[in-house]
């Protein structure tokens, strides 16, 4: 398995920090002390309180794992501590038609308030896209705290998430009643099976990433098992039929002594629709609480359609949260399947570099599509004169074709916006009548993207 930790430091990003006095290095997995005042700066960045010994040992295992970055200045008061972080790993992003396309994941970019607004996280973030790039990765994605920062390094906002709420007085469930059975289990016993369904939830939803080691057991409390947050934690388990386990959810209750709870379900993993439906139907039934809300949820849950009355759920906080930058759009676009047969042209402009080009897809009906780049190294052909490889456009027939920033690649990669309403913005200009219809039905993804998890 490629190992992240092997990618040299960037020598731009380098030189760039040396001349304003600071010393860009990658941290050393063996040096214990090293890692752990980058992960004491990386908490405090993000503006959070030290972590509990369990927790920085989690930290410290699975930064790594990572090729994990810091930023010095030898002035500082404590020079020991990073001014600035940055971490990033390969790892699968499914896309539709229930492919993974080899990605690079970037996390924990902070730069100390001491030191914000002197270039140090553009020259963070360049150098991370050059990484991904020597790592073989056809895109860079991350989850951010703002959707202001990101843009500017040709990222997208390509999945959506939103927590769901539930009136637990209004619900009457009237969805199918699942053959299998949910019952509870202890965190301890799932662990074991966890990464088997997580793995088959992630497949079956573009937008969803690999699950690194460690996570599985944070999300059910195994961290620290005895602290108070972890022991509040329920957990529940779908078997299907046959007895497979096919979900399971984790969830708290919080109340007053004798008033009923507000249940609060972060983790949902559902490798089936049945186990979904199951999971739902067990949550929004719990007794002696007044609401259901569960986090990070897809915009496009069937839940309100399993109620009789789909009033009771609400949608709140529908955020921006996977967010891609295309690197290779050959390899990207060719990972993922399309909703219809045509031949597009997309006019690339990245200012970066890395995407820009013009690049003819050239579906085929089956789902897959053929990419190839048509301009020469300058960029220089005229895309909408283009031809298909399959010949399918007769004489007279107007090329189909857009014209887009990099970012609206991004965007538009995983079917989680039109490439019409990303028009309608001013954002991709169609290059002739029809693309942008074409375009709609050839990137129209038969599952909603989404991403269930921060990383
Ligand atoms: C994937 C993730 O980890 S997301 C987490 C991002 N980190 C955080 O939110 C933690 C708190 N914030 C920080 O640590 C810092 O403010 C950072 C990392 C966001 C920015 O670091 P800085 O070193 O100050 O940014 P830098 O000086 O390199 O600015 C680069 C560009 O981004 C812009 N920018 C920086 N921060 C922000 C912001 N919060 N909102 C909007 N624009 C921003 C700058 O204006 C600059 O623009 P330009 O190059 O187009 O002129």
């Amino acid at each position: 398995m490629f190992d992240p930790r092997s990618i040299p430091a960037d020598h731009s990003t380098i030189e760039a920090l040396r001349s304003r006095g600071l010393e860009y290095r990658q941290v050393d997995a063996a040096d214990e002390a090293a890692m752990q005042a980058w992960v004491q700066a990386e908490t405090r960045g993000f503006h959070h309180a030290r972590p509990e010994p369990a927790e920085l040992s989690r930290e410290l295992r699975i930064a790594k794992q990572r090729s994990v970055r810091g930023v010095y200045d030898s002035t500082a008061h404590d020079a020991a501590v990073p001014v600035a972080t940055v971490d990033g790993w390969p790892s699968g992003l499914s896309v539709p038609g229930g492919r993974s396309v080899d990605a690079w994941a970037v996390s924990a970019v902070t730069v100390s308030p001491t030191h914000r607004r002197r270039g140090i996280a553009r020259a963070l973030l360049e150098a991370q896209l050059r990484y991904a790039s020597e790592a073989g990765a056809a895109l860079a994605m991350l989850t951010l705290t703002e959707a202001t920062i990101y843009g500017r390094y040709g990222f997208g906002p390509a999945a959506s998430a939103a927590t769901i709420k539930v009136d637990r007085r209004r619900v009457h469930w009237i969805g199918p009643d699942a053959p299998g059975r949910v019952q509870f289990v202890e965190p301890a016993d799932l662990i074991a099976k966890a990464p088997a369904i997580a793995r088959r939830a992630v497949a079956r939803t573009p937008g969803e990433i690999d699950r690194w080691p460690g996570l599985l057991e944070r999300h059910l409390g195994l961290v620290d098992p005895d602290s108070a947050a972890s022991r509040a934690l329920r957990v529940a388990r779908y078997d299907d039929r046959s007895g497979q386990a096919q979900g399971f959810i984790a969830y708290t209750v919080g109340r007053e002594p004798n008033q009923p709870g507000v249940v609060e379900c972060d983790v949902f993993v559902a490798a089936t629709d049945e186990a979904e439906r199951a999971l739902w139907h067990f949550l929004v039934e719990l007794d002696f609480v007044t609401e259901i809300r569960a986090r990070l949820r897809s915009v496009d849950e069937p839940l309100p359609w399993l109620l009789e009355d789909p009033r009771a759920t609400s949608m709140h906080d529908v955020v921006d949260h996977l967010w891609l930058r295309v690197l290779d759009p050959i390899v990207a676009l060719t990972a993922r399947e399309y909703g219809a047969s045509g031949t597009l042209t997309l006019e690339v402009a990245d200012p970066l570099g890395h995407a820009a080009g013009t690049y003819v897809l050239d579906a085929s009906g089956d789902g897959h599509a053929e990419v190839r780049r048509t301009d020469d190294a300058e960029g220089r052909a005229d895309a909408v004169a283009a031809g298909s490889r399959s010949g399918r456009r007769s004489r007279g027939q107007t090329a189909h074709g857009l014209r887009l920033d990099v970012r609206e690649l991004g965007a538009i990669y995983l079917g989680g916006v039109r490439p019409s309403v990303l028009a309608r913005a001013g954002r991709i200009e169609e290059l002739s009548p029809g693309s942008l219809a074409l375009a709609d039905r050839l990137f129209a993804a038969p599952r909603t993207p989404h991403l269930s998890i921060w990383f």
